[in-house]
């Protein structure tokens, strides 16, 4: 070490030696001349390279060096001994930075690189159309000569993966909004937005453990799936049909899912949006690593109401006779079921990247078989009333139950869960109301919460059982689903002996033609 150091100095000496003889000697510009030529040599047979990452190029802003800034500012915080501090607009977080002329070292693939940020004064201003600051800022990476093709450009990539990624997580998520009333800065600025705070997690989810991780796995495959997407040519999007009755979690899921992936949230009021072309320019607007959220479809998409003319379908702008000039205006001044489709699957669907599209409804029923086939939504998951699993995770939400409690580790408890086991599936009653019964009795003894729980499940199991004249929910689903099997056998033999019943044939038929229209 001290034989270096004793190197350098002899070095410095020969490099001022040089420099004063320069001085003396010869004039200005042939001292630049020289001083030049030295620094070629010394980059020539220097072990090193050197990049400049300055934070204009030209007159746009680099990428790359805000990219560098925020990814050195992970490891400034413990490395560096002077920092900047920084807090981000709609972020939470402090994000250090590297302060003039400091460095910091970081390493890739076995490879050490030196970065150093170098500030200094702007000269002049040159032309442009927008001012430019005082200070010049710009990084300065050294590597190893030998290194650069083993790390470059795959080191850039790493640097703007993570900071893409630290810019996402240091942010608070948003939740945007197109509902303004059609004023005239939502036609310049059409999305608005506040900070997004659903406190909704898939811990806090009441639902069965199975189907929450097969979403959760789903949703998982979906964000780390780019390659996938790329190699199979299709759109990296996704679509999710929420469907089931009021209170039983649909927006809370949806939160949920923002809250696992960090995506922001784009809440779509369809009743806000007059033509096709006003809700493409929406989704134009939209940015990737989002959810797309349309609610109550069933309710939003009433397209009677948007065209005078009367309709041939209610989800579609058909009009029922003649197809004249003035009728294609109108369609194309009204949004319509197949704007709605192009939004979620045509072309415009994949302007931006990784996006999850999803619609929910209480009647699933009502909707436009065009909607439903497949590929359109990826997945349909119901939403249903509270399941003895999904009770004891909203008990253990509200009461703040344990393991053992919901195990039933007394012989009380154990009789109350069995009890609340066997008439909640009858009581047919939501996530929402058993919310609303355990927020009346958290400050109560847990028991004695349990109980009160037990005696509201107990008085819906037997309403319920009144309006279904005595039937048990059980034995309903299962006339229901004896119903349908029946319906469908005798589809198959219509299918299998046309000749034998008209009636079925017509009603075939029917169904055919349906689907052509689809
Ligand atoms: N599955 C659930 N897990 C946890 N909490 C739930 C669940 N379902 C409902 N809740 C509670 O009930 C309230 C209403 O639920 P949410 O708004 O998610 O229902 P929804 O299905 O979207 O209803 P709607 O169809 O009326 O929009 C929420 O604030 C939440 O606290
Ligand atoms: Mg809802």
């Amino acid at each position: 070490m001290e034989e270096f150091w004793m190197s350098m100095a002899f070095l410095m000496g020969v490099f001022a030696f040089f420099q004063s003889i320069l001085h003396a000697v010869f004039p200005p510009e042939l001292r630049l001349a020289a001083l030049k030529l030295f620094h070629c040599g010394f980059l020539c047979f220097s072990t090193y390279c050197y990049f400049d990452i300055t934070e204009i190029d030209g007159v746009n802003t680099n990428e790359l060096y805000h990219a560098v800034q925020l990814y050195l500012s992970r490891s400034a915080s413990v490395a560096a001994s002077r920092l900047s501090l920084s807090r981000g607009l709609n972020s939470s977080t402090f994000t250090f930075g590297l302060t003039s002329n400091d460095c910091l070292v970081d390493t890739f693939c076995g490879a050490t690189a030196t970065w150093e940020h170098v500030v200094t004064q702007r000269q002049w201003q040159t032309f442009s159309w927008r001012p430019l600051p005082e200070e010049k800022r710009s990084f300065t990476l050294r590597i190893k000569k030998k290194d650069k093709p083993l790390i470059l450009p795959a080191y850039l990539d790493h640097i703007m993966e993570t900071a893409t990624d630290l810019r996402r997580r240091n942010q608070d998520r948003l939740l945007y909004t197109n509902s303004r009333g059609g004023s005239i800065e939502s036609r310049v600025v059409p999305w608005e937005s506040v900070p997004f705070k659903h406190p909704s997690t898939f811990d806090t989810l009441a639902m069965d453990s199975s189907r929450k991780e097969l979403i959760m796995a789903d949703l998982k495959d979906f964000a780390e799936g780019k390659a996938f997407y790329e190699k199979t040519g299709r759109a990296w999007k996704r679509g999710y049909l929420l469907y089931g009755p009021p209170g039983t979690g649909k927006s809370s899921m949806i939160a949920a899912m923002a809250n696992y992936l960090g995506y922001d949230v784009y809440d779509l009021e369809l009743t806000e949006v007059h033509t096709n072309s006003e809700l493409r320019k929406l989704l134009m607007k939209t940015t990737p690593k989002s959810i797309i959220v349309i609610e109550d479809i069933d309710c939003s998409i009433n397209l009677t109401n948007r065209s005078t003319k009367k309709l041939a379908s209610p989800f579609d702008l058909r009009p029922t006779g003649g197809c004249g000039a003035e009728d294609v205006n109108a369609a194309a001044k009204t949004m319509t079921l197949s704007g709605l489709l192009n939004f979620t699957d045509g072309l415009w669907s994949c302007c931006g990247s990784e996006r999850i599209f999803v619609f929910t409804t209480n009647h699933v029923e009502e909707l436009d078989s065009a909607l439903l086939r497949s590929g359109r939504m990826d997945m349909h998951i119901l939403m249903s009333y509270c399941s003895f699993p999904a009770l004891k995770i909203l008990m253990k939400n509200y009461l703040g139950l344990d393991d053992g409690e919901l195990g039933g580790d007394t012989q009380e408890n154990c009789g109350l869960l069995r009890e609340l086991e066997e008439v909640i599936d009858d009581a047919e009653i939501t996530p929402a109301d058993v919310s609303e019964i355990l927020i009346k009795n958290r400050r109560r003894e847990k028991r004695e919460a349990m109980a009160e729980l037990l005696e509201a499940v107990k008085a819906r199991a037997e309403k319920r059982k009144k309006e279904r004249g005595g039937s048990s929910a059980a034995a309903r689903k299962k006339s229901l689903g004896d119903e349908m099997e029946e319906e469908e056998e005798q589809e198959k033999r219509a299918l299998e002996s046309p000749n034998e019943s008209g009636e079925e044939m017509d009603g075939c038929n029917g169904k055919e033609e349906k689907r052509e229209e689809d």
